[in-house]
């Protein structure tokens, strides 16, 4: 799928609030001067990267939730606000049955869930753009144990246990046929997902925030309410610790591997041709010509991945991304960047440094170095600092001198931290 696929959100707001209590759903509760619906609509307007908002709400609250987003000025991309239904996913499947034919993504995300950023609703839809099905999720802090009548009968293994948020993201048509598939055999789900897994597809877990957290009873508007003071950046800035910090699938290092440095080298060429998109580190850089590829052809990029693949043993994009996979026809390669660095987190790497070179007779990097150094530090989710881009040209010599191509090369520091 392109990264120019039509995504939409639907956003069920629609229960009563039982464990809440109180005399409003919890959902027009105020938080911080706003409702928490509101905010949590705010977080997906503010995205370029979502084209329409479903909300389905209580019948009676409809007219109060239209006009609090309109005063808000966030009525723009909401397309409608259906009536709910009995359960979460009958007020998810009345929106479902009413997505435009021309949507290719839907993103779910519970209307009590404010504090989701565009980090992680980015990293859902890049993820279930590349996989048709992906989940935020956090590692569980806590030991969970199985009981039957107050009396434990297992302890499960931490490792492998995650709670899992919402958004989740599907392809359009995998969703429609795991939605249909539940009402056509009549059972139910507590989340999207496990509808999308009970008809046998594959859905992957990207990095949640523990911030993300649901508004289910009391003590959640005061988490709330510490999250809108500030407190946990209060605490990041003493050195405390998030999931930011905290890797998502450790793997363990071999003994006397940890600490160990590594390098890599990348190195790829690709030819301008008229009637392409010139990307170079993720910045659309305004040229007469563009590179020619199966992705985007962002030369820069993909030297850099095959450096950082390379550093890790793990062998080059054209393994790894094939370019006879229609999946990745036109794909962002900031996209696969962010898979490289995944990998590379999950074998127990972290990257040191970066220093790449774009070799281009025209047009000029310079300008635009910052903007690639940026986005391509948080796909890696590393520090601008450790980023080097640089541009030269070849004294009008060879291919890239007559600019029939342009070619980067890239070199990496690695080091195992497990
Ligand atoms: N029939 C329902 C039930 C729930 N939801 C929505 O699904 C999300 C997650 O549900 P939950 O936190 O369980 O909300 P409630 O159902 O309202 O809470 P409770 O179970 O305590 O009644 C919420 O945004 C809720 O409004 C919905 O749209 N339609
Ligand atoms: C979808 C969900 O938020 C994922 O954690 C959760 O399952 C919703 O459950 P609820 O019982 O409707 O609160």
């Amino acid at each position: 799928m392109t990264k120019e696929a039509k995504t939409a959100v639907i956003i069920p707001a629609a229960g009563s609030g039982k464990r809440m209590g109180g005399g409003i759903p919890k959902q027009y509760g105020n938080l911080g001067g706003m409702s928490i619906l509101a905010r949590t609509v705010k977080a997906f307007a503010d995205l370029n990267e979502i084209h329409q908002i479903s909300i389905v709400t209580n019948e009676d609250y409809l007219e109060r939730c239209r006009l609090e987003l309109k005063n808000l000025g966030l009525m723009s991309k909401v397309r409608e606000i259906l009536t709910g239904g009995q359960e979460r996913q009958d007020s998810i499947y009345r929106a479902i049955q009413r997505l435009p034919e021309d949507v290719d993504l839907v993103l779910v995300h519970d209307g009590v869930r404010p504090f989701v950023t565009g980090e992680v609703i980015r990293r859902t839809i890049e993820a279930a753009k590349l996989h048709g099905a992906a989940v935020a999720a956090v590692p569980v802090k806590d030991t969970i144990k199985m009981a039957e009548e107050n009396l434990l009968t297992k302890t499960l293994d931490r490792r492998s246990l995650y709670s899992v948020q919402t958004p989740q993201g599907f392809r359009k048509d995998l969703l429609v046929h795991a939605y249909d598939e539940a009402y056509r055999k009549n059972y139910y789900g507590t989340d999207d997902a496990v509808l999308v897994e009970k008809v046998g597809e594959k859905v992957h877990i990207v990095k949640g925030d523990y911030n993300n957290i649901k508004i289910t009873t009391m003590e959640d508007i005061v988490f709330g309410e510490a999250i809108l003071g500030g407190w946990i950046e209060n605490s990041r800035s003493i050195g405390f610790s998030s999931l930011d910090d905290i890797k998502m699938e450790p793997e363990e290092a071999a003994p006397g591997e940890e600490g160990e440095t590594r390098i890599g080298t990348g190195y790829d060429v690709h030819k301008l041709v008229r009637g392409r998109k010139l990307i170079l580190g993720g910045v659309e850089i305004p040229f007469e010509r563009g590179l020619l590829g199966h992705s985007d052809a962002d030369v820069l990029t993909h030297a850099v991945m095959d450096a950082l693949l390379g550093a890790a043993a793990l062998g080059d994009i054209g393994k790894h991304f094939p370019d006879t996979d229609e999946k990745y026809r036109g794909i962002s390669s900031i996209t696969l960047l962010e898979v490289v660095g995944s990998m590379l987190t999950s074998k127990g790497y972290c990257i040191v440094n970066i220093d790449a070179t774009v070799v281009a007779q025209k047009p000029k990097i310079a300008p635009h170095i910052s903007d690639m150094i940026s986005i391509m530090a948080r796909a890696l989710k590393m520090e601008e600092k450790r980023i080097n881009i640089k541009g030269t040209t070849t004294e009008k010599l060879g291919f890239c001198g007559r600019g029939e191509g342009i070619a980067a090369q890239a070199s990496v520091l690695i080091k195992r931290r497990i």
